[in-house]
């Protein structure tokens, strides 16, 4: 997957994707970031990027020239179309369905905004998509955008080494995960559960499925409600709920 990224702060985007696996990615050509300061596409002798709101109020807003000419450039560059996705506030909200979504593309282009916000016409005319990453006020669109990039690119098959996979982390099966333990079996007097030992892969997996119910139920009852349960599901909930109100 090739990732045009549009923003004023490129640097910012040089060390969190020279580290590990984003850097395996990018190395075995699985993922291609080009990063542009859209600052070069203003032609204007002061290289405007920002100008103050018709209207009046407070901030300034980001010009639609140099967005509009920055973006025309990449495509005039390399065609292969992409969603040209906006990062702001005001976008539908970012999750692992809409990673998995955007992860389907062979290619994205995203836009960084800064805190002024966009000129209408950048969100009309040129944006295919618009995302925000949570109901929190960032600074700029740079450190959302290396979430979605981040989140997105895991997905691409072979980013995630052998040993990783994205099939059963928290949020892929609808479902947080259940507790791990590793070695030592006991630290500092606190021990492990049974089971993990037992070397029954039904009894564990069991263990294993209850646990993320149990997790998912007690913190996060908006995602629970939304999973479909099986039977099997259906009775470890029972047991779970006999367990919380003993
Ligand atoms: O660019 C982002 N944030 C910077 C930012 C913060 C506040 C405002 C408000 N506009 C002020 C204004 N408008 C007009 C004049 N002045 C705009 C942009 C951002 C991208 S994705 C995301 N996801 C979650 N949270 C985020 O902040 C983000």
């Amino acid at each position: 997957m090739k990732i045009d990224v549009l923003t004023l702060f490129p640097e910012m985007f040089q060390s969190p994707f020279e580290e590990s696996i984003f850097k395996r990615a990018t190395d075995n050509n699985l993922v291609r970031l080009e990063i542009y300061n859209f600052r070069d596409f203003a032609h204007d002798k002061h290289h405007a990027v920002d100008d103050s709101p018709y209207g009046g109020g407070a901030g300034m807003l980001l010009k639609p020239e140099p967005l509009f000419e920055a973006v025309e450039d990449v495509l005039r560059e390399d065609p292969t179309p992409a969603p040209i996705i906006l990062l702001s506030p005001q976008g539908r909200s970012f999750n692992q369905e809409v990673a998995r979504e955007l992860a389907k593309h062979e290619r994205l282009i995203i836009i960084c905004g800064h805190y002024e916000g966009f000129d209408e016409r950048v969100r009309e005319h040129l944006a295919t998509d618009e995302i925000s990453i949570g109901d929190f006020v960032l600074t700029g669109g740079e450190l959302a955008a290396m979430v979605v990039i981040d989140a997105v690119s895991r997905l691409i098959p072979g980013v995630l080494g052998s040993g990783e996979s994205s099939q059963d982390d928290s949020h892929s099966n609808g479902l947080l995960e259940h507790p791990h333990y590793t070695r030592p079996p006991v630290f500092r007097g606190w021990g492990i559960p049974d089971v993990l030992l037992s070397g029954n892969h039904a009894q564990i997996n069991r263990w294993r499925r209850k646990e993320s119910l149990r997790r998912t139920l007690k913190r996060r009852p908006d995602m629970f409600e939304k999973i479909p349960l099986s039977k099997t599901d259906r009775k470890l909930v029972d047991e779970i709920l006999a367990e919380e109100n003993a």
